[in-house]
């Protein structure tokens, strides 16, 4: 899978480093930044993707479509298909570019808008990497949760990185028996939450 990442996709993954490092040296507000994830976490998403069981392949938070393109890499390799959730008109637009430049408008689609508004209409949900403002946290893996497929994974980027505001749900997450759960100190820290 990652050596045969096709040309196009790796020419915007490559940008988007590139852009997001830029962003992150001048230090812009947060809003004007792409906040993406490290490329290693990135190939961790991939490789998971491809391992998760059939279902509904799903990302909270999209920005400019950079873990979107990790995830789709996994999922194109089983034949599977992603939607991805934005909130920001302006990142919507750059992820739409982002798409279409490499070439995954079969396998990616995005939708503009809160998140929390369109999880209750999923179901059998095999892949969830929630990515988001840190407050949404709890409620997404409220909604997430009860609809994971078995099997099914969902895993939260930040929750060392971002330890004060997170951690609560992370205990939760390690005493809740629906899921067995474990943090990964890959990069920012990942919560991986696998439905039993
Ligand atoms: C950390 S960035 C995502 C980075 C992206 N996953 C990547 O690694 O390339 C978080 C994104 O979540 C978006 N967001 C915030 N609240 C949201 C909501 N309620 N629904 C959907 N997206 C939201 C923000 O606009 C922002 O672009």
């Amino acid at each position: 899978m990652f050596y045969s990442i096709p040309p196009a996709m790796q020419a915007r993954m490559q940008e988007l480093e590139a852009r997001d490092a830029r962003e992150r040296a001048l230090g812009l507000p947060t809003a004007q930044r792409l906040r993406q994830v490290a490329p290693d976490t990135g190939r961790f998403l991939a490789l998971m993707a491809a391992a998760a069981p059939a279902g509904t392949y799903v990302e909270i938070g999209t920005s400019g479509g950079y873990s979107t393109l990790w995830i789709a890499l996994g999922a194109r390799s089983q034949g599977r298909k992603v939607v991805t959730f934005e909130i920001d008109p302006q990142k919507v637009h750059l992820a739409r570019e982002t798409f279409h430049l490499a070439q995954v408008e079969d396998v990616v689609t995005v939708i503009e808008g809160d998140a929390l508004a369109h999880l209750p209409a999923l179901a059998q949900i095999a892949f969830c990497f929630l990515d988001a403002e840190k407050d949404l946290y709890a409620p997404c893996y409220d909604l997430v949760v009860p609809r994971l497929c078995p099997g099914g994974w969902l895993i939260a980027d930040n929750v060392i990185s971002h330890r004060e505001v997170l951690q609560s749900l992370v205990d939760r997450a390690l005493a809740d028996p629906r899921v067995d759960a474990l943090v990964l100190p890959l990069d920012r820290g990942l919560l991986l939450c696998r439905k039993g």
